[in-house]
């Protein structure tokens, strides 16, 4: 041992010393009595004084007992460790004077390694006890000092749930919310007949008389048994706070819920819309466009969704979703164009009423096409996943839809009808959101059985907020707890009904979202796209999305013509895009041809064929614009090619189904092929008559198409 850390000494430039540096027992004692060893025989041979080796023990001695000291160890982990530097330099010294090698030298060396080992073990053992004594010493000094505080809170609530509503209750525990706004107290009721909704019944009474500042409330619900009660005591007001959407765009999946907004508590609250529908209320100005794109936010994140969105309120709610994809504004990190954050979007009545008989067809397709599947899986619910993706309706003022007694809009409550009834098993629900015609809504069966998701946005308003018809059997519920917009209630089969606040989201976050998820969108499902046909496929077409681009902006243009803080949406109004390519129209069609080598599997026939044969694949179709140099029967061919998918397809076979509507002979298929195999739109395997062309998204070269 001395002889190492002379040799350390000595080398300046070498490792530093650490006399705190940890040793076992046998690796401490082994290196203690060889290095005395090494250093006693070389020291006799060389006829070092054997002074110097009691020097350096001593030495050795002091440096361990400051260092010791530093770290604080016990006085007789310090004694210990001194002392076998001491007794290791003593016999080193003693053995360079009498000879290393002898019986006696080597047995008391032994004797002293075996010493050493012993009391290092000890002095370890000493030194981890005393560290765990430490801890837990400290452990009982928080626990005191909390449960102490605990047992003061338990003690206020018990006298208090007494004074105001006559029970007498006994605290079980108290949990202090993490994050610190507030308390949740678990308590017995008394044997008698006492109930939990008894005290939820006295909230606001509970509230006032805990002087609970505006905002925050007591509110009770059940316990683990019948004879339990949870009373949570907000603490901090979160939601007079402005708090904006988490800026964590994570993928989210309709399995784990869809987060829409949080708690009294700060914690989110999550739906599960598998099998819900879902139904907001809120008037004019309480926030419901806000929690509308909060919601569509969650959807966009989602793997295994795709949004469909109504909204005949000049689209609002659906076009910051659409817009800045459409108009090529945003682009992903790497450089490509995005899709839009919505998978469709109607505007107009006449385009809501194809979603709606589209999802309708999907449904029933659906149910026929995954009979297997189901029966497979053992269930009869169809198993969503981003291969089959559930759609999620959003209907803007959905509810007002369903009690208009305009003709028109019967027709289209109707359909919104017939999906929320036939399609929940098949992966289809939806949102509608209501200005406050929730009395005839909420009076219709359909809607109260199916739409247990509710949200009441207060937003400050009490006329005409009837609590208790939204939020049926929850009580001590008052409109003037959230007098904040984006505030209000939310209630789901999970999660009974409460304060509630929508994040606040800006339209540069919706522009990230769109960014941030655009690789993420499911693509619907090849049976599904079967059903929906042309009308899905199509939906991105030039005169379905006129109305999108046809807004005249109302705030004074800047310098360079566009509107302050607006689209430049110009360039794409309908007049213009009659005329001959301007660099914008051609900018655009540039954009949406890259969409679509990009993420297109859908043909792009510009004239729709009512009786032709639906497209395989769904996807973004935006080359609507594209479609100038070729034919309707041209483009239902290229259709035919991509609903062949891998099997593929051949000139007669096309020729055939294009007969009745175009009267297309196979010649001219044989010369569409021909060209479509040169340019790389088609892949022709095998030859003469086994010959058949693929479209190249089926190609078995592409990897990654299906
Ligand atoms: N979650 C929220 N947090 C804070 N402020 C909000 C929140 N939601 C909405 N607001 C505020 O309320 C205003 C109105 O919101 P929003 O447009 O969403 O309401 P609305 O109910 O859709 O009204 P309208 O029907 O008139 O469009 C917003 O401009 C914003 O200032």
């Amino acid at each position: 041992m001395s002889s190492t850390a002379t040799a350390k000494q000595a080398a300046g430039s070498g490792p530093v010393l650490d006399w705190a540096a940890g040793h076992g027992p046998v690796t401490g004692a082994l290196s203690a009595t060889t290095g005395a060893f090494a250093v006693a025989t070389t020291g006799a041979a060389t006829t070092m004084p054997p002074g110097w080796a009691l020097a350096v023990g001593t030495a050795g001695a002091l440096g361990h007992t400051i260092a010791g000291l530093r770290v604080r160890n016990a006085g007789r982990t310090l004694a210990a460790r001194a002392g076998s530097w001491l007794v290791g330099a003593g016999w080193t010294t003693w053995a360079m004077t009498h000879g290393p090698l002898t019986w006696a030298a080597l047995g008391s060396l032994a004797t002293i390694g075996v010493g050493i080992g012993a009391a290092t073990r000890s002095t370890n053992l000493y030194e981890e006890a005393r560290e765990e004594e430490a801890l837990a010493a400290e452990q009982r000094a928080i626990a005191a000092e909390l449960s102490a505080e605990r047992r003061a809170i338990a003690a206020e609530w018990v006298d208090r749930i007494q004074r105001v509503c006559s029970i007498s209750v006994r605290v079980v525990g108290v949990e202090r919310w993490e994050t610190g706004t507030g308390y949740s107290i678990d308590a017995e009721l008394p044997p008698g007949g006492a109930t939990w909704n008894k005290i939820a019944a006295e909230s606001a009474r509970l509230s006032a008389d805990a002087r609970l500042p505006h905002g925050c409330t007591a509110t009770a619900s059940p316990g683990i048994h019948q004879g339990r009660v949870i009373v949570d005591v907000t603490t901090v007001n979160v939601l007079e706070e402005e708090r904006t959407y988490p800026a964590d765009y994570g993928p989210l999946s309709l399995h784990t819920g869809i987060p829409w907004g949080y708690r009294t508590n700060a914690e989110e609250i999550r739906t599960y819309l598998r099998e819900q529908c879902a139904l907001i209320v809120g008037p004019t100005g309480s926030g419901k466009t806000n929690l509308v794109h909060s919601i569509l936010a969650g959807f966009a994140r989602a793997e295994d969704m795709l949004t469909w969105v109504i909204d005949l309120n000049a689209g609002s709610a659906g076009l910051p979703w659409v817009l800045p994809a459409l108009n090529g504004e945003i682009q992903a990190e790497d450089g490509k164009p995005v899709r839009p954050g919505v998978d469709w979007l109607a505007g107009t009545f006449d385009e809501a009423v194809t979603m709606l008989e589209t999802a309708v067809k999907v449904a029933k397709q659906r149910k026929m096409g995954y009979q297997d599947l189901l029966a497979k899986a053992n269930t009869d619910l169809l198993p969503i996943s981003a291969k089959i993706p559930q759609i999620m309706l959003v209907i803007d003022e959905g509810a007002e839809i369903l009690a208009s007694p305009d003709r028109q809009m019967r027709k289209l409550a109707e359909r919104i009808l017939e999906v929320i009834r036939i399609a929940r098993a098949m992966g289809i629900r939806t949102v509608l959101t209501a200005l406050g015609a929730t009395g005839s809504v909420l009076s219709n069966l359909m809607i109260r059985r199916e739409a247990k998701v509710r949200v009441a946005l207060t937003g400050g308003e009490t006329e005409g907020m009837d609590l208790s018809k939204m939020f049926p059997g929850s009580r001590g519920l008052r409109v003037d707890q959230a007098p904040y917009k984006g505030a209000g209630f939310m209630g789901t089969p999970e999660s009974s009904a409460a304060l509630f606040k929508a994040w606040r989201i800006l339209p540069d976050q919706i522009r990230e979202i769109i960014a941030a998820t655009s690789d993420r969108h499911p693509v619907l499902d090849e049976v599904s796209a079967k059903a929906a046909g042309p009308a899905y496929a199509r939906r991105w077409d030039a005169d379905r999305t006129a109305w999108m681009l046809d807004r005249t902006p109302a705030e004074e243009p800047t310098d360079n013509g566009t509107p302050a803080g607006a689209l430049n949406l110009s360039a794409l109004r309908q007049e213009r895009l009659a005329e001959k390519a301007s660099p914008e129209d051609e900018m655009l069609r540039r954009f949406r041809e890259q969409i679509d080598a990009e993420f297109g599997t859908a043909p792009d026939p510009r004239t729709p064929a009512p009786d032709g044969p639906p497209p395989a694949a769904a996807g973004l179709n935006l080359s609507a614009l594209r479609g100038e140099q070729d034919s309707p029967a041209q483009q239902d061919a290229l259709a035919l090619l991509l609903a062949a998918g891998r099997e593929g397809t051949g000139a007669s076979a096309i020729a055939r189904a294009l007969a009745n509507a175009h009267g297309t002979n196979r010649q001219t298929v044989v010369g569409w092929l021909k060209t479509w195999v040169q340019d790389g739109t088609a892949v022709r395997i095998g030859e003469g008559t086994k010959a058949r062309y693929v479209h190249r998204h089926h190609a078995p070269e592409q990897p990654g198409e299906d």
